[in-house]
């Protein structure tokens, strides 16, 4: 899709929208702002178009029901509180789309469920085979088994994983503000930004990972997503819920971030973003150089440490000396024979280890770079 205008006419189209939206003033669920979301959606299916939606709103929903007068900090209580909200949110969700004929499919994802090998298929096939009976599917983080290692707790980085998924045109990020400001939209002046090419754009850009009191991430994890998505040839649009309608139809609102790569392989969106990493490799100054300006392996002369325990073929962080990640990638050795091959040159690890051991510490095609903010 080119520009915004596109959007009209996207096929398929992934809208998240956050707990933000979906709350009143106390924090509980706020059906009429969920029953205006409905009604756009239910018209643009109306017009052909397909929609996916990825809901957050479970913890808030549970709120009530249990008595709690805000949302849980302990992860345990914050998952009791989805189990029994979720239950209630796809319940709401049923009766909306249902006033417009539509049917609902609830689908409960770990972010591993859309990328890992054996996992995404089934994902894969279960919501397309949902869009082709002409259901809405109505996605949401598996929270109560989503395990701290490899759970999001927001929704907007699976929303781009879901997006990557589905191979959807477009996705939509509905929130509590209108769009991207340069800085935080209560600091007095800040100004909205209608356009981002690509990440230069955002160089000066101050977000905060503070959301709103329902919400979680702020603008750290919904720009984090934007990244997903945009650097899979997926554009985003960010607006609030008030503005999904003209959002959906390629109106000027909102942020557009235009599509800066292509579709990526499901291997190498994994290793991205995989939500855990088993290890570090410290580079030495002329390997970060090597591995980020020159795209080459990284070879065991330019490793100067190794933190974490790990095995051949697991992923890990290239951090820098001063500790920046600049790179994630599959490591070819495990943590426990790399220290001996530190800082040798391949030519001297085969004459005195053998050939085998003058193989890359990561190849380059095991390899993506993680694009640092300065
Ligand atoms: N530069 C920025 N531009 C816009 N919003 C920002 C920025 N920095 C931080 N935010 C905050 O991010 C919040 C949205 O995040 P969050 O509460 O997690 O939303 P949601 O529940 O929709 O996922 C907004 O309320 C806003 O205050
Ligand atoms: N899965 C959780 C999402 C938590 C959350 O706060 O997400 P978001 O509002 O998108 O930042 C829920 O449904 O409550």
């Amino acid at each position: 899709m080119s520009g915004r205008a596109g959007l009209a006419e996207a096929r398929r189209v992934v809208v998240k929208v956050g707990s933000s939206s979906l709350t009143g003033d106390d924090g509980r669920l706020d059906q009429d702002a969920l029953r205006r979301l409905v009604q756009v959606l239910a018209q643009r299916r109306a017009a052909g178009g397909e929609v996916l939606l990825v809901t957050s709103g479970a913890i808030a929903a549970g709120l009530g029901p249990l008595g709690m007068a805000a949302r849980p900090r302990d992860l345990a209580t914050a998952q009791a509180a989805a189990s029994v909200g979720q239950g209630l949110l796809v319940a709401r969700y049923t009766e909306a789309f249902a006033e417009h004929g539509l049917r609902v499919g609830q689908v409960l994802l770990t972010a591993e469920d859309t990328i890992r090998r054996g996992h995404y298929r089934n994902a894969q096939r279960a919501l397309e085979t949902l869009l082709d009976l002409g259901v809405v599917p109505v996605v949401n983080e598996n929270d109560t088994v989503a395990t701290d290692e490899i759970r999001f707790g927001d929704n907007d980085r699976l929303a781009a994983l879901v997006s990557h998924l589905v191979r959807a045109d477009a996705m939509v990020l509905l929130t509590d503000v209108d769009a991207l400001y340069d800085g935080p939209p209560s600091r007095p002046g800040a100004r909205r930004i209608a356009e981002v090419h690509g990440p230069g754009d955002l160089e000066g850009i101050s977000v905060t990972a503070r959301g709103s009191a329902v919400g979680t991430g702020g603008m750290v994890t919904k720009l984090a997503s934007v990244a997903i998505a945009t650097g899979s040839g997926i554009p985003v649009v960010l607006t609030s819920a008030a503005q999904a309608e003209r959002a959906l139809a390629g109106d000027e609102v909102g942020t557009w971030f235009r599509a800066t790569g292509r579709r990526r392989s499901r291997r190498m969106l994994w290793l991205a973003h995989a939500a855990r990493t088993e290890g570090r490799l410290v580079l030495d100054d002329g390997a970060v150089a090597a591995v980020v300006e020159r795209r080459t392996s990284l070879l065991p002369a330019g490793v100067t440490g190794v933190e974490g325990d790990f095995e051949a073929g697991d992923p890990v962080e290239l951090v820098s000396t001063t500790g920046t990640v600049v790179a994630r990638g599959l490591v070819s050795y495990g943590s426990a024979e790399l220290p001996e091959l530190l800082g040798s040159s391949t030519h001297e690890l085969r004459d005195r280890l053998g050939v085998g051991y003058d193989r890359e510490v990561v190849h380059r095609d095991d390899l993506v770079l993680v694009p640092t903010r300065r």
